[in-house]
């Protein structure tokens, strides 16, 4: 039997956290949150993308290194199920949408090999929805430095999103990748929601011969 890791992915504000804590507190699985309010170039980076970007994708990058580290370690190496609320791939996403192509060439050698001997997910859920509803749940959510973010910068991310999740369900045949419309599905009021999301989560897993 394989330990559950899931990992939940998606562009800004489509709900990754909020899903995350959900299927934690259902499950009871060990809850993997990505370390925003620390970052201390997020706020120079949405004022000048430009300049602050390398800095910005390199200290994402550490983080999330250190962080998935930490669970291999301490967390799936005592077969205790994890949840993340994002794939340490997103990087590639971001970096490669921020860096110039000379920086992005660097930045992906290092990424490589950081990322060579990380644990895997056994599923991970994508959740997408328009980038009107996106820039609504920004909006709302209210964190300082996002008020910052364009219109056109979360046009281009959703699509590079698109992109990355179907590249990587070719090149990843083993990793299931079970796709949420947040336009269409609500698992924040909508409790029937969320448990067709937890059904689907667990038929998943017990296709991928996990114990959950
Ligand atoms: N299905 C939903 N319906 C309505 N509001 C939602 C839904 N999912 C999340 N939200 C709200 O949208 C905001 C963003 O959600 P959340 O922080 O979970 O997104 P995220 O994908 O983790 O964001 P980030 O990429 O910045 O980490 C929050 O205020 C949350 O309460
Ligand atoms: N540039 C950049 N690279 C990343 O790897 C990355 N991951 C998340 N973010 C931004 C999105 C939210 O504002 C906020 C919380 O997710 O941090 C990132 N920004």
């Amino acid at each position: 039997m394989n330990v559950p890791f899931i990992t939940i992915e998606g562009p800004i504000g489509v709900g990754k956290t909020t899903l995350s804590q959900a299927l934690a507190t259902h499950k009871n699985f060990h809850l993997l949150k990505e370390i925003v309010d620390e970052n201390p170039f997020l706020n120079k980076f949405y004022e000048d993308i430009a300049e602050w970007s390398f800095q910005t994708e390199m200290f994402f990058l550490c983080n999330r290194y250190k962080q998935l580290t930490d669970i291999k370690k301490y967390i799936l190496a005592e077969k205790k199920p994890v949840v993340a609320d994002y794939h340490i791939f997103k990087n590639l996403i971001f970096a490669q949408r921020t860096l110039p192509a000379s920086e992005y060439e660097k930045y992906e050698a290092i990424y490589q090999i950081l990322t060579k001997d990380m644990p895997k997910p056994n599923m991970v859920v994508y959740l997408y929805a328009s980038v009107d509803t996106l820039m609504q749940r920004i909006a709302m959510r209210g964190r300082d430095f996002e008020r910052l973010i364009e219109r056109q910068y979360m046009e281009q991310l959703a699509q590079d999103y698109h992109d990355f999740i179907d590249q990587f369900e070719r090149n990843h045949p083993d990793i299931p990748v079970l796709r949420f419309n947040g336009d269409a599905i609500d698992f924040v009021k909508n409790h029937d929601d969320l448990t067709y999301v937890l059904q689907q989560c667990n038929q998943m897993l017990e296709e991928r011969g996990c114990q959950s």
